[in-house]
């Protein structure tokens, strides 16, 4: 039979990029050279048949008494070029003939076989082993008893446990039992046993037999036959390099295989070497990371630093800062470093320096917020424009309203705001309209129109509705004085009637999610704190872009962050995760996290639209403490594992202390930081709660199992540099997940369905409003539902006549 893997294709994760010439400089470190690790392909060798015989199928029901009659036979049918593989080998295979597949898709002269999903399904079940190549090593050791290749795949496939079994499944070589028996245990059950994974005896598998072929080549001509399906591919030699899933690499199953280890571990004992925990304790600028309590030791952190290096991290994060298009969908570079980089820093986006660009804006910023705040541009009525209303949605409101919580409690920014008002509106139900303009005067309220595309319906509908309310009280010329926009779209800024003298710039290489630092948060955060807070802001999230660029792995927050976050998602489980500031200037710092991850990691895909055999992506939600404790903690004590980000702060903003009391207010908000990490750690024993004259009864109900993971984030304080920190470690740590995963974690087409259905919906409200239409089109339950909601009107009762505003 023909040697396998011949012309295999390549599963590596393509090569990375060469050097770039455009390299990111800050002041402090000009000379951020870079030279990026190419390479790495992992070649899976591509090759013959299917280690089962073919007997049509992989057995669910109980094993088979006797093999079926014709077990192996395929073997003599099969072509010389091909040859047997295990399961686990073909699986392999036919997940990159998948990728392949999906490439070939977009050929439309390519015809896919409908059948295809049907052969992954087949072999996949049998790919547990966690080192496939080991096995077939330890097995390749029977050839000398005369097994052939057949029967050691076929040996592979049904995980013996016994000698007998094998015999038993494998009927051709009972005649050689007294032969073989010796050197099977020895080498099969021990070697065998040792390179799979853990599987419950009662949800193994017995696959005597099956019949997955590959011929020796799929670049040319290849003909992939399943026991009833015979498929053609088109001939293409594809480098799959760059298609290369995370999940099939070395790296990736040797983390899975090391769960098992740290299943073994408790972090009541993890928590007790000291030299673990100071080793996971990292310092950077005066904040405090502390990792110790996860479930993890040095161990796992080096093989996560290896996922990181298959990864391609650090070339993928220089490809971010070198301005390359890493958004690939969208076709645009992600630079959102480059909106906080110091003025004489070099960041390039195809070929042309952007900081300048971004400093012209920050500075127009300045100088229309300085107008603003000292009374040189006033409203049409000449009266101090001392309230903003920012009218934006998702990452043109969440960034902004962030910054704006924490900021507001913060002593130096409460003086430069004095008595000004910055509110956010957001949703377009009328309610938030109402909500915003109540207590406001249209003639000292300026509305800042931020929408990177100035075409998102929530956000156009509620900016005409605050002109409606401008123009109706001032005329309609005070709209130029009272609106301005912040926009990629300055066509349409002008459109909508808002002086394109008043519209402040970005980019398409800014995110909206990633945005908060252009004009977007910008503009609204200075006009109400004026623009050295701002800038201090900046000077935050620049540090740890400069951290996060050249900080070793061991030593660099947002990495080890991520890393950490892949750890609990992909390898543990745990696919939650709470942020739990204690700090209730941080209460909108979750919500912003939430978009963040979920819009930026929520992918199905990898960035080569490769479908993920994975979950990326992670479910964020949290609270403050101490109020969380009121709330869901509970669950995370004795309920679900969730891992827990804690974040504190030494220095209250706004420190209380009672004569008399223990403590100030906040070291009893921070005695709730310290306490709650060791709680989710150690749980309570059983055995504790005896010692302590728990009733028998109340024993289950109180004890803690523990070994929950968590880690805490210490920031000095909390002012504007702090906060621009934590935003960019966060930043930052979500695409590391998304780097290591694989996906892009810059676009979002996910959000495009349900807004394309909604409009389908609002051009049926129109109608039968206005012309009595009746619903159609529409599946059954939507339109009884659209019914209801239109009976409302069927009487004339919600005529549409005149203009109506919300009446607070
Ligand atoms: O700034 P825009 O273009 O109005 O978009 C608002 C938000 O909508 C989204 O596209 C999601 O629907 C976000 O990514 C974005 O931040």
């Amino acid at each position: 039979m023909a040697e396998k893997g011949g012309k295999g294709f390549s599963l590596g994760k393509g090569s990375g990029k060469s050097a770039s010439q455009k390299t990111p400089s800050f002041k402090d470190d000009a000379n951020f050279k870079f030279s990026a690790k190419s390479g790495g392909k992992l070649e899976t060798p591509v090759g013959g048949k299917g280690g089962k015989a073919a007997n049509g199928g992989i057995a669910k029901g109980p094993v088979p008494k006797e093999p079926a009659k014709y077990e192996l036979s395929i073997e003599k049918e099969l072509p010389t070029t091909a040859q047997c593989l295990m399961d686990c080998e073909a699986a392999n295979i036919l997940q990159g003939v998948q990728e392949q597949m999906i490439i070939l898709s977009r050929d439309p002269t390519v015809k896919l076989p409908v059948s295809f999903d049907r052969g992954i399904q087949y072999a996949k079940p049998g790919s547990r082993y966690t080192n496939p190549q080991r096995v077939r090593q330890v097995l390749q050791r029977l050839k000398k008893y005369g097994v052939s290749d057949g029967e050691i795949c076929a040996i592979a496939n049904i995980y013996p446990e016994t000698v007998d079994e094998v015999f038993a499944l494998v009927s051709s070589l009972k005649a050689n039992r007294s032969k073989l028996a010796e050197p099977l245990k020895d080498i099969i059950l021990s070697a065998v046993v040792e390179a799979k994974p853990v599987v419950s005896s009662s949800s193994r598998l017995h696959c005597p037999a099956s019949g997955i072929v590959l011929s020796s080549s799929l670049n040319v001509n290849s003909s992939v036959m399943f026991p009833d399906v015979k498929l053609e591919l088109k001939a293409r030699s594809i480098d799959m390099g760059s298609s290369t899933l995370i999940c099939h690499t070395e790296a990736w199953q040797d983390l899975k295989a090391h769960v098992e280890d740290i299943n073994r571990t408790h972090l009541r004992h993890l928590m007790s070497d000291n030299e673990r925990c100071k080793s996971m304790m990292v310092e950077f600028d005066g904040m405090m990371l502390d990792y110790s309590r996860q479930r993890a030791t040095d161990e796992t952190m080096d093989k996560l630093f290896k996922l990181a290096e298959v990864a391609h991290l650090k070339e993928n994060i220089t490809s971010m800062y070198n301005g390359d298009h890493i958004n690939k969908t969208e076709n645009r570079s992600v630079l959102h470093v480059a909106l906080r980089a110091p003025r004489d820093s070099v960041i390039r986006c195809d070929g042309k320096n952007v900081v300048p660009d971004v400093w012209k804006v920050l500075d127009q910023i300045h100088d229309f917020s300085e107008k603003v705040r000292n009374s040189s541009w006033v409203g049409v009525t000449g009266k101090t424009l001392k309230d903003v209303i920012s009218i934006g949605i998702g990452g043109s409101y969440l960034g902004p309203l962030f910054v704006h919580t924490a900021l507001q409690t913060d002593p130096e920014a409460i003086e430069c705001a004095g008595s000004r008002q910055l509110r956010f509106l957001a949703n377009v139900d009328p309610v938030d309209v109402a909500r915003n303009i109540t207590g406001l005067n249209p003639e000292t309220t300026l509305v800042v129109v931020v929408s990177k595309t100035f075409t998102t319906a929530e956000t156009m509908l509620n900016a005409r509705t605050l002109r409606e309310w401008i123009s109706t009280a001032l005329g309609p010329a005070a709209v130029s004085k009272h609106m301005v926009a912040v926009s990629t779209n300055l066509t349409l800024v002008e459109k909508f009637g808002i002086d394109p003298n008043n519209a402040f710039a970005f980019w398409d290489w800014v995110g909206g999610r990633y945005s908060v630092c252009s004009a977007v948060g910008m503009l609204p955060l200075s006009l109400q704190y004026g623009f050295p807070v701002v800038e201090k802001f900046l000077r935050g999230a620049s540090s740890i872009d400069q951290h996060f660029y050249s900080a070793p792995f061991q030593k660099n927050l947002p990495v080890l962050l991520g890393l950490l976050s892949v750890w609990n998602v992909s390898f543990l489980g745990y696919p939650t995760r709470a942020i739990l500031p204690y700090s209730q200037a941080l209460e909108k710092f979750a919500p912003h996290i939430q978009q963040v991850s979920m819009e930026s990691n929520g992918k199905g895909v990898s960035i080569d639209g490769v479908p993920l055999p994975f979950e990326a992506g992670e479910v964020d939600f949290g609270e403050p403490g101490t109020n969380g404790q009121h709330s869901f903690y509970q669950l995370i004590h004795q309920g679900r594992v969730i891992p827990c980000d804690f974040i504190g702060v030494v220095k209250s903003q706004q420190p209380v202390w009672l004569k008399g009391e223990l403590v100030t207010n906040h070291d009893e908000l921070m005695s709730n930081f310290f306490a709650q990490p060791d709680a989710l750690a150690y749980g309570k024993t059983p055995e504790e709660l005896q010692k302590e004259n728990v009733p028998q009864h109340l024993v289950p109900h109180k004890t803690f199992i523990g070994n929950r993971p968590s880690l805490s984030l210490l920031l000095p304080s909390l002012n504007a540099y702090n906060i621009g920190q934590l935003l960019a470690i966060y930043e930052h740590r979500i695409a590391v997940e998304g780097f290591t995963w694989g996906v892009n974690s810059f676009d979002q087409w996910g959000v495009e369905l349900g807004k394309s259905l909604a409009s389908q919906v609002r051009k049926q409200l129109h109608e039968s409003h206005t012309k009595g239409e009746p619903v159609k089109g529409f599946n059954f339950s939507t339109t009884i539902m659209l019914n209801k909601y239109l009976e409302e009107f069927s009487d004339g009762k919600g005529e549409l006549t005149t203009t109506m505003l919300p009446r607070m």
